[in-house]
């Protein structure tokens, strides 16, 4: 059965990461972990751009933008929501993964969520590079991952 599996051999590929400024504190530590995994995979330092955003509720529309330049084989993107006191959470993480998903479809580029949504900022810190892992370095390696088996696919 012919198979489509991609490598994650990172050489000649291209990324863009949208990072939002707010809780930089986690966002921060979030793009560290990417760009390390990412480097350590092959991408070469020239091969990544950064757009910075003020919050999370930015990103769709610059990673939109940037996947529609056609310049990068997926864009990545970090962040962290952080629940508050009021229904703004929910304003602004809802309707944030729909639409990076909707962008990835229609533009044919891949936009990887690496955007934490959490109820406390310890589950932020957990996930930002201690006991939890880096969400920054998970969505660089299934960027490098969906970049390479669309490339079979396509080609
Ligand atoms: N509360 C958080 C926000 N809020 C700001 C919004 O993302 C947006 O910038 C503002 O509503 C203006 O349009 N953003 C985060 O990234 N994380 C949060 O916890
Ligand atoms: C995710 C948010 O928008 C939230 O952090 C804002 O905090 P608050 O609900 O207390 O205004």
């Amino acid at each position: 059965m012919k198979t489509y599996s991609g490598d994650l051999i990172g050489t000649n590929l291209h990324f863009a990461i949208v990072l939002s400024r707010f809780n930089n504190f986690i966002g921060d530590r979030l793009l560290e972990g990417a760009l390390d995994t990412l480097h350590r995979h092959g991408v070469a330092e020239d091969s990544v751009e950064l757009a910075r955003v003020p919050g999370a509720f930015e990103i769709p529309v610059v990673a939109q933008e940037l996947a529609k330049t056609g310049k990068y084989d997926a864009v990545i993107c970090l962040g962290a929501v952080i629940r508050g006191a009021t229904a703004h959470f929910d304003y602004v993480a809802g309707p944030l993964a729909s639409s990076l998903a909707s962008i990835g479809v229609t533009t044919g580029v891949p936009i990887l969520f690496g955007v934490l949504t959490t109820d406390t900022i310890e589950q932020a810190v957990e996930r930002a590079g201690t006991k939890a892992g880096n969400k920054g370095a998970d969505v660089a390696l299934a960027a490098i991952e969906t970049a390479n088996v669309l490339k079979l696919i396509r080609g």
